[in-house]
């Protein structure tokens, strides 16, 4: 069995003096995809933001490939992408200057390999109107670009789906499956109905947290 990317030990986080969750322990293995559910507050954006290193506000432990994050974070982020539950673009720069944005501080692409992922997402032809110019689907499809070119073995994706139409949806998906064929790893909180074939679940509740595994 293969070493877990990704492995949480007894985190707890509070928030405004109400526990979140607490015990909350989970491994994440090569080659699957985990969506984080519960009801609306039940803390998957949080928990993301925490895996993402967003929110400090948390205790318990947090390893990558078996050693604590904590004393080697520059390593985890170079192989960690995080896509928030908002577009996260930049509404007066095009599709292009957005994604060699979100590209900065990476690796270099060139313009052809963004203009594929672009055209990819189905944003053919509008590579260089201002994103403020597109709907919000589009604006969602500027961020979800970033995916087509990434190399990161580890993803954390919060409510990606939205906005996103039926044809967009199922081209997700069969991204993220893709995805975990190759060997990386997806957390996903979603609302929208998502069942892929072997997918994990890791479940917030107002009781706790269930780990349906
Ligand atoms: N910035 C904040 N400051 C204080 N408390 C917050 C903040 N953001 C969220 N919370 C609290 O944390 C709880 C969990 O929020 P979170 O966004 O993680 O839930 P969620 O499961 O992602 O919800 P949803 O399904 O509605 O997206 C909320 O009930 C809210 O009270």
């Amino acid at each position: 069995m293969s070493e877990p990317l990704l492995q949480a030990v007894n985190l707890q986080c509070e928030r405004d003096k109400r526990i979140l969750f607490r015990e909350l322990s989970f491994s994440i293995l090569p080659g699957t995809v985990t969506r984080v559910e519960g009801p609306n507050g039940s803390g998957k954006t949080t928990l993301l933001r925490m895996l993402a290193g967003l929110n400090d506000a948390w205790t318990g432990e947090l390893n990558w490939c078996g050693s604590s994050i904590a004393n080697q974070r520059e390593v985890f982020l170079r192989n960690m992408l995080y896509l928030g539950h908002r577009p996260g673009i930049k509404p007066l720069l095009t599709p292009m200057e957005n994604l060699r944005a979100l590209m900065a501080g990476r690796r270099p692409v060139s313009d052809a390999v963004l203009r594929q992922a672009l055209q990819g997402t189905g944003l053919s032809g509008f590579e260089d109107v201002p994103c403020r110019n597109l709907s919000a689907g589009q604006q969602r499809r500027v961020a979800l670009a970033r995916l087509l070119i990434a190399d990161e073995p580890l993803w954390l994706l919060d409510e990606v789906f939205t906005a996103i139409d039926a044809d967009g949806v199922t081209a997700l998906e069969a991204l993220l499956q893709q995805r975990a064929a190759e060997g990386g790893a997806v957390l996903v909180t979603t609302h929208h109905d998502l069942a892929l074939p072997g997918m994990q679940r890791l479940t917030l509740g107002a009781g706790g947290v269930t780990d349906e595994r």
